[in-house]
Order: structure tokens, then sequence, then C-alpha cells
């Protein structure tokens, strides 16, 4: 692993690495803050993952994670969106391709070989972060904006027990009914529609739901609302009888903006979480 940089952040460190993944078969970017108490002792982890047409980047420069995360002396995970390289295959389209790898294990060519996100995500990742930095492997918490949120919803609700609690900003709640969701899993996954519902937060909220704390925060100015469709997520937690917190934040959009006005109680309510 090489370190692209380091820089003192709220008493700790924001650094920025890079490692060569297996799973993706490419070199990887990510971004990890540690709190002054990793010095110490191994920390509580958050995962944030992106959306469409993010790095490792956007989130650890816009969000403004890093104070509060600081506060709760908890480490911030920023992964990047994709594989990426010359060598690795994409599209002209911005939710296409290299940026919108939608968190998914793709099965269709061109994307097949290198477009495993899930697993990147999931495994490969966690184990080079646990191995490499003061990590508390079992109190971990993840977040997401956007396809991040879809991720982060996903992957909480397929791995019971791995996560203490989830939140969202605006995640793509049910792309198997959207463009934001069809048209990348047509192409990553194929026709089969059969094969997407294991990535629909919407659909794993009827049939699984999620044991353990879990906010969601949707801008009711959203421009993206009629690809995000909220609705079909809130439907599903009604349906469930999920216990958790589904907010319209009037006024708001979809940008960093947005979510930077909210992180700071994102990261408060899975402090808690992790504390329990
Ligand atoms: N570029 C796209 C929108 C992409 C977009 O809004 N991406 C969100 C996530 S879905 C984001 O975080 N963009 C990067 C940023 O704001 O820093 C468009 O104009 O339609």
């Amino acid at each position: 692993m090489e370190t692209i940089s380091e820089n003192a952040c709220f008493g700790g460190v924001q650094g920025v690495y890079r490692h060569a993944s297996a799973v993706l078969g490419c070199d990887m970017t990510f971004g990890l803050f540690l709190p002054a108490e990793a010095r110490r002792h191994p920390v509580p982890v958050l995962w944030y993952l992106s959306g469409l047409t993010c790095t490792h980047e956007n989130a650890m420069t816009k969000a403004g994670a890093q104070a509060h995360a600081a506060a709760h002396g908890l480490a911030l995970v920023f992964p990047d969106t994709s594989p990426r390289g010359d060598g690795v295959a994409d599209d002209d389209a911005f939710d296409l391709g290299q940026g919108a790898g939608f968190y998914v294990n793709a099965t269709r060519d061109p994307w097949a070989k290198n477009y495993r996100m899930w697993d990147y995500i999931t495994d490969e990742l966690p184990r080079v972060l646990m191995a490499g930095f003061a990590l508390e492997e079992d109190r971990q918490a993840i977040t997401g904006h956007s396809m991040g949120g879809h991720g982060a919803l996903s992957m909480a609700m397929q791995l019971p027990g791995r996560f203490a609690s989830v939140s969202a900003f605006a995640p793509i709640a049910n792309p198997t009914a959207s463009d934001w969701g069809r048209k990348q899993f047509t192409a990553y996954l194929g026709a089969d529609e059969g094969t997407w519902a294991a990535h629909d937060s919407s659909l794993l909220m009827l049939e699984h739901g999620f044991r353990g704390d879990l906010l969601i925060d949707q801008g009711a100015s959203d421009q993206f609302l009629d690809l995000l469709r909220p609705e079909a997520l809130a439907h599903a937690m009604a349906a469930r009888r999920q216990s958790g917190t589904f907010r319209m934040q009037a006024g708001y959009d979809h940008s960093y903006f947005f979510v930077s006005s909210f992180i700071g109680e994102h990261i408060a309510f899975h402090a808690k979480a992790l504390a329990k």
C-alpha cells in the first residue's frame, strides 16, 4: 500500500492511500480519516459510499465529516466508486462505467472483468483496512449518498450483523424501477431482473429489513427525486414496520450542501449505535 498524502485534521490524520486491488484488477485509491484516539487504540469505523461521478475525494473534501468524526472518535473510510484506469471498461455516459460501479459484481461483458464493487467494499477493502490501520472490525457502521446510499442500504440489509447502523443521504432507493438502476443492472447483471432484487433497497426492506439503527435523509427539492424514488423505500419501511427515521428535508437539493448540512447528525447517530 502506498501513502499518497497524510494531513493533520481535527487532531487526527486525513490520509489518502493507493493499493493494488486483486478483486477489481486495478489500482484503487481511498481516503481514511483516523481520529486522535487511533494513535492509542483501535477505533470504530464509519464507511461513506459516494455517488455517481465521485472518486474517494468528493465526500472527503466536501461533506465536512471529519470534525464530527473527531468529536466522536470515529474513523471514516471514503472508497472510490468503481474500478479505474485505461484498461478498465468505460462508457461515455456519466452514469455507467467508471465512477458508476453501483456496488454490484458485474456478470456481463465488458464489465465482468473489473466491476466487482460489492466484493471490493464488503471483503477486500475491509481486509486491507483492518490489516493496515487501528480499526475495530466488530464496530462498523455505513452511510452513503445517492448511488452510495443504495450501496450502504443494500450492504447493511444483506450482511446482517456487519453494521451496527446504516444511514443514507438521498439514496437511489428503488433502482429496479428507475433509470438510475435499470440501465446499469441491465449492463452489469444482464436482462434477467431476478438478479436485480438483491440490489434494491426497497425490495430488500420488504424482504429482510434491517436489525439495527436506521436513518434516511432526503432533500424535498432534490432535482433527481423521480430517479431516487424515496417514496418506495418509505412505503417499504412502513410495510415492514421497520424501526428507524425517514426525513424529507424541506428545501434541500441533491448536492453536498445537503450532505454537509446533515452529516453531523448522521455521525452522532452512528456513534451512538456503535457505543451500544
Ligand atoms: N453529473 C450528473 C449528476 C451527478 C451527481 O449529482 N452526482 C452526485 C452523486 S449522484 C455527486 O455527488 N456529485 C459529485 C459532487 O457533487 O461532488 C448530472 O448533472 O446529471
